[in-house]
């Protein structure tokens, strides 16, 4: 179980501020989702949260820095799944799964008997284990997505960061995608933050939001006071409704513009109350 800190980071790319005195505390098995229109400076937070990009301010993890440690300890601390992972030519599944158990593995050792049996299980729950021996230059794009996220879960740090995790995943993988991520964090108290664009999505899984423009803070909070129409029309540029469903979960609806105004629009569905 750990707590992570962000303190007031930026991050400057080619002399451009892209994040801008950014901070955050996410508290040991909870999940913050980071959203915002494109180049809003969601990916360049998460790099600057595993120590990957120069940053100014301070990240810490149970006090410790990601950024001042090497690779291996930085790996067992903090897990990523990138937006654009590279897929190594030649490498089936299973090794590439077991890659996420580098930083347990002695230098010149070989993978135990414990590296496999984690790498098996997860290629049980992730849907992966009728393709282990296939390469993974051959694999669809929501089976890779699977693969990337294994190889992450492998790692078993206390934080875990999701880039998109899924972009190409169809619906039914991408719930129980969320879903696993999810019951790790309440049963492990993995901590999570990701950045999605699927804005009724971020919504349901996450506890906190965060909006991010031109890479400062616009707003952040409970889903419903960040995911509103004013927000998002403001920041997006998009028409949207939002709704609430039986749960108190809210849903966004993105608008077709016909020349109508929002309050114009086709009924909704009887079980869905406007937010
Ligand atoms: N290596 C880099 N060098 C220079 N500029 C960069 C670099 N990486 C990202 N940027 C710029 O930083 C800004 C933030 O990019 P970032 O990828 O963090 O945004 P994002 O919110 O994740 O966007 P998207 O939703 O499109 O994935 C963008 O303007 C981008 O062009």
């Amino acid at each position: 179980m750990s707590t992570l800190r962000v303190d007031r980071v930026s991050v400057t790319l080619l002399e451009r501020t892209v994040v801008r005195d950014v901070s955050l505390s996410v508290p040991a098995g909870s999940w913050v989702t980071l959203v915002g229109p494109n180049g809003a400076g969601k990916s360049t937070l998460l790099r600057a949260i595993a120590g990957t990009v120069e940053h100014s301010g301070r990240v810490e993890i149970d006090g410790t820095a990601p950024a001042g440690l090497r690779s291996r300890g930085r790996a067992r601390l903090v897990a990523v799944v990138p937006q654009e992972p590279t897929r190594p030519d030649g490498m089936t599944v299973l090794d590439y799964v077991l890659l996420g158990r580098t930083p347990y593995v002695p230098y010149l050792g070989t993978e135990s008997a414990e590296d496999l049996a984690v790498a098996g299980e997860l290629l049980d729950t992730l849907e992966l284990r009728d393709i282990a021996t296939r390469a993974v230059t051959s694999l669809s794009g929501g089976e890779f997505q699977r693969a990337v996220l294994a190889r992450a879960l492998a790692q078993q740090a206390p934080v875990l960061l999701l880039d998109e995790p899924t972009s190409s995943l169809d619906l039914g993988h991408a719930q129980q995608v969320l879903e696993l991520v999810d019951r790790l964090r309440a049963d492990r108290g993995l901590t999570v933050v990701s950045a999605l664009h699927d804005l009724t999505t971020a919504g349901q899984f996450a506890d906190h939001l965060m909006l991010l423009v031109d890479g400062e803070v616009a707003a952040q909070g409970p889903a419903a006071e960040v995911l509103t129409e004013k927000l998002i029309s403001t920041h997006y540029g998009a028409r949207v409704r939002v709704l609430t469903d039986q749960d108190g979960g809210v849903v966004v609806v993105p608008l077709r513009t016909r020349g109508c105004a929002p309050a114009d629009a086709t009924p909704l569905p009887l079980d869905v109350r406007r937010g």
